[in-house]
């Protein structure tokens, strides 16, 4: 393919990315997938050209473009030699004119960058479009440092979290030897810092995993607990589904999954209440924090679908409050950096109920915040409401997450 057809392949993917994110389509990794797989002609390289050059319109505008094209053309105006490439030759995309629509404005949009906690500057906004790096978990049982550092030069562990290693975005692991034994999985140091708070004094007996999803923070569970009974509950067949091979591949027979009818949770999980001594809350939720890795979800937000979803996190902190045993911890987290999300959840449902405390434990990654969003520090008279991550300061999605006790 000529450069400028790869301009025009961009563009078309775009729009496909446009259309889905306008009516709540599929999501752009798979729109991607099939783009390809629709376009045998195109080789590795243009793939991947295509695909950089579609990613970095995505990121670049966070208010929704008009079009495919005027995404394209808004990255144009930033960068001349892209510009040429908009020169009508055959498979190439038409000259730019003067007066067609041209995407401008921020990485955020703005009613979404209004809701941002007080502490996020630029640097920190810009940081939320970053490309992410891949990170992960090793099981110290399978593997250790050494060993995939002999695979993996350029591997880095971190000093925070005691299993977390990270690789360049995009390096291929699927087909490594520790993947196939089962020694790694790919997670976010910010979930892992999540595991790591669920973590008290004494290890829990019975664990619920109110929302597993397909398992990722179950399983780093199940790998520090190992002697733990840990129920994986979730709404999605589908995601409990996705679970079993990779709780296979780990050998974690310990996890029980139990699937939940939404609206109706406590039919299934009436027998665990009161009984639970840790209850993991990961919410659903606007997964703002994620960006880095879906950043057409910007597009998708409404503040309906914010509202909507903020009042089914304090519906899922309620039923999770009734599982826990006193004495027993509650762990809160969202992928979001939104207070209404985090630690406005966390002051009405732990904070401001009798019987609940609040209580953060000490970790060398993330920041105490308050109920309003803004930074804690020892003197003040408020507790803080829970943790917050960011790319910028962390080198993590987003996460807010909080861990109170039932007393
Ligand atoms: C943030 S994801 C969980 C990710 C998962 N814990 C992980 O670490 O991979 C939120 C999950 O909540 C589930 N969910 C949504 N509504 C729910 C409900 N009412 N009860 C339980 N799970 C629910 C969704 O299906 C989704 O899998």
């Amino acid at each position: 393919m000529t450069p400028a057809a790869r301009v025009q392949a961009a563009i078309d993917l775009v729009d496909a990315i446009l259309g889905a994110a306008r009516g709540q389509g599929a999501s752009a990794d798979t729109l991607a997938r099939n783009f390809f797989r629709e376009r045998r002609y195109m080789g590795s390289g243009d793939r991947r050209a295509v695909r950089d050059l579609a990613w970095r319109a995505v990121r670049r505008f966070g208010e929704l473009p008009q079009n495919g094209r005027a995404a394209l053309a808004g990255l144009a105006r930033e960068d001349a030699a892209l510009a040429e490439l908009f020169d009508g030759s055959t498979y190439g995309p038409a000259a730019l004119a003067e007066n067609e629509p041209v995407a401008s404005g921020g990485v955020i949009p703005a009613w979404i960058e209004a809701l941002l906690p007080p502490l996020f500057d630029e640097a920190e906004k810009a940081a939320l479009l970053d490309r992410a790096p891949l990170d992960l978990r090793y099981d110290p049982a399978r593997t250790d440092p050494d060993a995939l550092r002999a695979i993996w030069p350029e591997i880095e562990f971190s000093d925070a979290l005691p299993r977390a290693a990270r690789l360049p975005g995009n390096t291929p692991v699927d087909d490594s030897a520790p993947w196939q034994a089962g020694a790694i999985d790919v997670q976010d140091w910010g979930s892992q810092a999540i595991v790591q708070t669920c973590l008290g004094e004494q290890a829990p007996a019975l664990v619920i995993d109110l929302c597993a999803g397909a398992g990722g923070k179950t399983l780093a569970l199940s790998a520090l607990l190992p002697e733990a009974r840990i129920i994986a509950s979730d709404t999605s067949r589908d995601r409990l589904q996705a679970m079993e091979p990779r709780r296979k591949r780990a050998g974690r027979d310990r996890i029980e999954p139990l699937l939940l009818d939404p609206k109706r949770e406590w039919e299934r999980l009436a027998p665990f209440e009161g009984q639970a001594d840790l209850v993991l809350v990961d919410a659903p939720c606007s997964g703002s924090g994620t960006w880095r890795r879906n950043p057409e979800t910007r597009w998708r937000l409404t503040p309906d679908r914010l509202a909507r979803v903020a009042a089914e996190q304090a519906r899922l902190i309620e039923i999770a409050q009734r599982l826990v045993r006193p004495g027993g911890a509650l762990v809160y987290a969202v992928c979001s950096l939104l207070p209404d999300e985090g630690p406005r959840q966390a002051e009405r449902g732990l904070c401001d109920r009798e019987g609940w405390t609040i209580v953060n434990p000490d970790m060398q990654i993330g920041r105490l915040i308050g109920a309003d969003g803004r930074l804690c520090d020892a003197s003040d008279p408020a507790p803080a409401a829970g943790r917050l991550l960011t790319p910028r300061h962390d080198g993590t999605d987003g996460f807010f997450f909080t861990r109170a006790r039932r007393s």
